[in-house]
């Protein structure tokens, strides 16, 4: 069973191709960590697979056609929290984060019990209660970035792409972001997830997709991508590799003096 297959994709920006013959699939239970260097395609990729991005190929999420599937019907299938953290109006923290219920509800209904309940559990997961009453305009940049992750939260996808959601945050608010993350997973949801932050990656994620170029490179657990000689080919650093409570770390320490 897969919550999001993607079959020989392909995508061209601005005439140049970004993206090639892409084909992966992920299941229930996965968190997985889309890494790569800066205009690999990452953001391209996800952005495709929610549809704002034209691209060839297949999409299926949680076994329905991606390219055929209303907007509305897409939003209770997956939720996107985008890099892009524009606000375009002055609305307190809560109504943003209650705008991830509006897929659930019949046109101009107001918010149900569950709902409440549902951008409740999501404020407390990004730990932004305190802000409930605030404008999301006016908040720093990482408050914006917790906020919006719960708006995404809030929807109760089977399925969650974020591009970047942990840029900006603290350490304590990105370890329990990407532990929210695999908590979904674990409750037999999908996470993508795409960072810069590979210590961070190894150490969450169930699985790594690495995209160089516009192609996927290395697609395995943490331990088989994240190697030396991946570092060394496709970011052109040397990390330090260790071992600690059983899990990787991995530490870019240097550009790589290879060729
Ligand atoms: N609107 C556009 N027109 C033309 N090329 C674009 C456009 N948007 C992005 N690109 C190019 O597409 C490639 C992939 O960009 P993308 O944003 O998907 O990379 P990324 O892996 O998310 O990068 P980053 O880590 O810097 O966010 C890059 O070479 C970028 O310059």
């Amino acid at each position: 069973m897969t919550l999001l297959s993607v079959a020989h994709l392909s995508a061209a920006l601005g005439g140049r191709p970004v993206l090639h013959d892409i084909s992966f699939a992920v299941g229930p239970g996965e968190l997985v960590g889309l890494i790569g260097p800066n205009g690999a395609g990452k953001s391209t990729l996800l952005r495709a697979v929610m549809g704002l991005t034209p691209a060839t190929g297949g999409i299926v999420l949680d076994g329905e056609d991606g390219r055929v599937l209303t907007a509305a019907r897409r939003a209770l299938k997956v939720a996107f929290v985008a890099q892009n953290r524009d606000v375009a109006w002055a609305m307190s923290v809560e109504a943003l984060v209650a705008l991830g219920r509006l897929p659930h509800l019949p046109r101009l209904s107001p918010l149900r019990a569950a709902d409440r309940a549902a951008v409740d559990a999501a404020m407390r997961m990004m730990d932004i209660e305190a802000y409930r009453e605030r404008q999301a305009t006016a908040l720093s940049g990482g408050e914006l970035a917790r906020v919006l992750a719960a708006r995404a939260l809030a929807q109760e996808t089977p399925l969650l792409l974020a591009d970047e959601p942990a840029a900006g945050l603290d350490p304590a608010h990105q370890i329990s972001l990407m532990r929210t993350f695999r908590s979904l997973a674990e409750q037999g949801r999908s996470v993508v997830v795409s960072t810069h932050d590979l210590a961070l990656a190894a150490r969450s994620c169930t699985r790594l997709i690495l995209l160089d170029r516009g192609r996927v490179v290395a697609d395995g657990t943490p331990e088989a991508v994240v190697t030396a000689d991946n570092l060394q080919s496709v970011y052109r650093v040397r990390a330090y590799f260790g071992e600690v409570e059983g899990r990787m770390i991995v530490l870019p320490l240097d550009l790589s003096e290879r060729t």
